[in-house]
């Protein structure tokens, strides 16, 4: 079935689309446990971005778990679809010229490097956001490692599920020793140089 599938050569490439834009694109990948502050991070990372006129968009939970992949759960197996797709949508966005923002827990290093085979290696930044959980669980701020701890949670990452951090981020946030702001200066100086078109 597969085989039959044969690509049209369409013929607005992804460099005309970043051309027409200023700059590049790619997947800037924000990875670490619930309530470690991708969400905080991440957010404020596309607000400086959009005050600089970059066209940015941020997949996260809310529109990924509530959308497309709302019939998926937290068992390994879930988890890894749901990177997978996440992925592939990443990738789309990327092609399209748009510097793109996931927020995802994503605890298997094998789901992580999956997402760098999809995008390329060249187009994704691993941003890991790196707060202990014993400081996650203090934050709790969603409530659910109390819920967790009471069991009426399976599979919760730090608690009855694993973390696998990486060992070779791009970019590693310690939120117990550095400030929002300081996060956020940390990966804008990252981007700053990658944003650039390569004829400028
Ligand atoms: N069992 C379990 N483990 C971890 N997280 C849980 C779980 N159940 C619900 N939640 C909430 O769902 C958010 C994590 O979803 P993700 O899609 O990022 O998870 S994963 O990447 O597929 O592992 C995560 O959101 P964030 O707090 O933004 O990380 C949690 O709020
Ligand atoms: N240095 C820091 N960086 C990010 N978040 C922090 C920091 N210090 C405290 N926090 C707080 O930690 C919480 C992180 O929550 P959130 O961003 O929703 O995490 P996640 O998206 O990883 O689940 C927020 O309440 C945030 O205000």
């Amino acid at each position: 079935m597969k085989d039959n599938i044969i690509p049209h050569d369409y013929q607005i490439s992804k460099e005309d689309r970043q051309k027409a834009k200023n700059h590049n694109s790619f997947l800037l990948w924000f990875t670490g446990l619930s309530g470690s502050g991708k969400s905080t991070i991440a957010n404020v990372v596309e607000q400086e971005l959009f005050k600089q006129g970059i066209n940015t968009y941020t997949l996260d939970g809310d529109n990924i778990r509530k959308g497309i992949n709302n019939d998926l759960t937290f068992t390994p197996k879930d988890r890894t679809e749901n990177i997978r797709r996440i992925a592939e949508v990443a990738n789309l966005m990327v092609d399209a010229g748009i510097v793109t923002l996931a927020a995802f827990v994503s605890p298997y290093k094998k789901d992580r490097d999956n997402i760098k085979s999809i995008v390329k290696d060249v187009n994704f930044v691993e941003i890991y956001i790196n707060t202990s959980v014993e400081e996650c669980e203090r934050r709790d701020v969603k409530g659910l490692y109390k819920k967790a701890r009471a069991g009426e949670i399976k599979n919760m990452t730090g608690i009855s599920a694993p973390y696998e951090a990486p060992e070779n981020p791009d970019i590693e946030i310690k939120t117990e020793d550095v400030s929002v702001e300081q996060a956020v200066k940390q990966i804008l100086d990252y981007i700053r140089p990658k944003l650039q078109l390569e004829n400028e």
